[in-house]
């Protein structure tokens, strides 16, 4: 079995960070396996407070999983300060890990900042130049590229400027903001539309956290970027499709929509 690591923060409301990654990689067919960054209590409502792991614990982590099951895809999230951004990267270039995704999250879809203002730049140094593709939303394209993004055209734009400032792929998501979820892949010198179709679902907590999984876990079973890109992307539509609804706020989606095993038989009235 193909495995995949995930390098992120929690979500004890299950929707987000290395919750959501976790249940992507599974309902994707490889054998998920995880370093924590920080604890986070939140829920769809929002952010309460943030705990660090220390940078000797979270390499012991790496050390652990590179040591023993080492990954065929590796994704990063939530990576949150200076200090754990310098970890990752020097375990990430000691293991020479392959098929990096890097989700440069920074703040949550609830407002909350998820990396300190001063970590940016050493996640743009140290980082992003080890990544095989990015993932940015909208404003951290514009963040990254130090453009404004108002348009299609607009994205082509930021997302050339980036794949060509760090050297590696970028997919600039479309998301709720500029079109109907229709995301740019820059790749190679040049882009390539994946098209989704707008899903009239408000719950979208943990969106880009199951994007990025989803593409980290089709790297790892071996197909090309263009194709695990693709594969992604029809995973998250039927997710978002399964309209579920939990939460008082932007509720998590159902990663586990197109599990049909006995055990997931409900109890009949
Ligand atoms: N309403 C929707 N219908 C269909 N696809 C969507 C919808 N909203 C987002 N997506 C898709 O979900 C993926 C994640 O995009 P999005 O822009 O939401 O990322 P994000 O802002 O990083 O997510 P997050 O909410 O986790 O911060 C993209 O492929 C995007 O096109
Ligand atoms: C630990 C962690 N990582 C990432 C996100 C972003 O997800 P969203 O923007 O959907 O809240 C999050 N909320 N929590």
């Amino acid at each position: 079995m193909k495995t995949a690591l995930t390098i992120a923060g929690t979500d004890p409301s299950g929707g987000a960070g290395i919750q959501a990654d976790i249940k992507t990689m599974t309902a994707n067919g490889v054998f998920a396996t995880c370093a924590v960054t920080a604890l986070v209590a939140q829920n769809t409502t929002g952010v309460k407070s943030i705990v660090e792991c220390t940078p000797d614990f979270l390499a012991e982590e790496l050390d652990c999983v590179f040591t023993d099951i080492f990954p065929d895809a590796v994704k990063t999230g939530m990576v949150s300060s200076i200090p754990l951004i310098r970890v990752i990267a020097a375990k990430l270039k000691e293991y020479g890990a392959k098929n990096l995704v890097v989700d440069p999250v920074m703040v949550a879809t609830s407002g909350d900042r998820l990396i300190t203002e001063d970590a940016v730049s050493a996640l743009k140094e140290l980082l992003l130049p080890l990544a095989t593709v990015l993932t940015p939303n909208i404003p951290e394209a514009e963040i990254l590229s130090g453009m404004t993004i108002r348009s299609a055209a607009d994205m082509e734009a930021a997302a050339r400027a980036i794949s060509e400032q760090y050297g590696c792929a970028v997919l600039c998501k479309g998301g709720h903001q500029i079109n109907d979820a229709d995301d740019l892949l820059w790749r190679c010198g040049s882009g390539k539309w994946f098209h989704g179709k707008r899903i009239n679902n408000p719950n979208t907590h943990g969106t880009g956290c199951t994007l990025s999984s989803a593409i980290a876990s089709n790297l790892a079973k071996g197909f090309d970027l263009d194709t695990a890109v693709e594969r992604a992307k029809a995973y998250i539509s039927g997710a978002l499709g399964a309209m579920l609804d939990l939460g008082r706020g932007s509720g998590p989606m159902n990663h586990m929509f197109d599990l049909k095993s006995i055990y997931c038989t409900e109890k009949a009235d």
